[in-house]
């Protein structure tokens, strides 16, 4: 094998055999020159909207391969799809949509992710109509969560009216043409109430959350459920060193204290008037009692279950990418 680490030969030397491959990212980027669409001015103008931080090489170089892997998957489970129909001689019904869980941390990136695969996904002109979900909708209301005890426990996974969201994924997975997710606001901090997000027709939903790859819960009668992740046609869990995500998760809420904490509207107002230094030992706090303890309880132990695995470097650069063998 040409590219980069052989498998078993991952970022940690060791020199088992391991059901993954590991490409570094040198290796990774080799394989952009073999995806052949590049990106068009339109589509650099649209991720350039995304955000200034957004680096467009590194788009090109790890996420276009990306992308294309993906587009892989969707086109080979149609064509599973097919011959599957044809093999139970059923009169082929439309397939459904292929679904992909994007997990990690908080901070840790994956609305960008989530949003830069949207785009360059909805670019293959083979599935053109790319929905993406985030699973905060799906998190109880503050009301509900000051009742049950749960306002620090926000992104745990009690937190998530886990019902509802198996519910919805399942009704993708089941072929409805139309399908409604609750909205969640950050600045106020609360879903909002009688409001939804509609998906309609879609050929490819990404549904991206902290812990979209939680296994199903043993119920008190000792039997297993299913989880959202038992709908996965596709997994990424975006990781980087918990150090750095805390920095990421610090820097962007002294961003949020100049832009949407000054927002009349916001929960935050509050931390509008806070000091630096305030504003810093109060992120440092919330990362500290919530989004860590959340990380290294509930995240970080669903990341093997992944079928993609991209690992960042402080910078966001994303130094390796770790794929499931087949
Ligand atoms: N690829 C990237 N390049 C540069 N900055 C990034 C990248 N991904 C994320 N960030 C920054 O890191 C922070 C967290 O990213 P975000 O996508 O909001 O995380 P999450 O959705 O996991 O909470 C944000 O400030 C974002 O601008
Ligand atoms: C809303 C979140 C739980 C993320 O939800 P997700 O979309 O991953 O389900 C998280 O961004 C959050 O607000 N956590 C609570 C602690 C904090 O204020 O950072």
């Amino acid at each position: 094998m040409s590219h980069g680490s052989s498998p078993g030969h991952g970022h940690d030397g060791s020199h088992e055999p391991s059901p993954y491959i590991e490409l570094d990212r040198e290796a990774w980027a080799r394989l952009a020159h073999q995806v052949e669409d590049p990106l068009t001015e339109a589509e650099i103008t649209a991720l350039r909207g995304l955000g200034e931080q957004l680096d467009l090489q590194e788009v090109r170089d790890v996420y276009l391969p990306i992308s294309r892997l993906l587009s892989l998957y969707v086109e080979k489970a149609g064509q599973l799809h097919r011959e599957q129909e044809e093999f139970l001689h059923r009169a082929t019904p439309p397939r459904t949509p292929f679904v992909i869980g994007l997990a990690g941390s908080v901070a840790v990136g994956k609305s960008t992710t989530a949003r830069v695969l949207q785009h360059l996904l909805a670019h293959w002109p083979e599935h053109p109509n790319v929905a993406l979900v985030t699973t905060d909708g799906f998190l109880y209301p503050n009301a509900e969560l000051q009742r049950r005890g749960l306002m620090q426990r926000k992104g745990f996974p009690e937190s998530y009216d886990r019902r509802a969201l198996l519910r919805f994924v399942v009704d993708i997975k089941s072929g409805k043409d139309e399908v409604e997710a609750p909205l969640y606001d950050h600045l106020t901090y609360d879903v909002v109430p009688d409001h939804k997000v509609r998906v309609e027709h879609p050929d490819i939903v990404i549904i991206e959350g902290l812990n979209v790859l939680q296994p199903a819960r043993t119920r008190e009668d000792g039997r297993t459920g299913l989880a959202v992740s038992d709908f996965f046609d596709f997994s990424v869990f975006v990781d980087a060193k918990t150090a750095d995500i805390k920095d990421w998760y610090v820097s962007r809420f002294l961003r949020l204290r100049e832009t949407a904490f000054r927002d009349p509207g916001s929960y935050f107002t509050k931390y509008g008037a806070l000091s630096r230094d305030q504003a810093v030992a109060e992120a440092t706090r919330i990362w500290d009692s919530i989004n860590g303890p959340n990380l290294a309880e509930n995240v970080l132990p669903t990341r093997s279950r992944a079928t993609l695995v991209l690992r960042k470097s402080a910078d966001h650069s994303v130094r390796y990418v770790r794929l499931r063998k087949i």
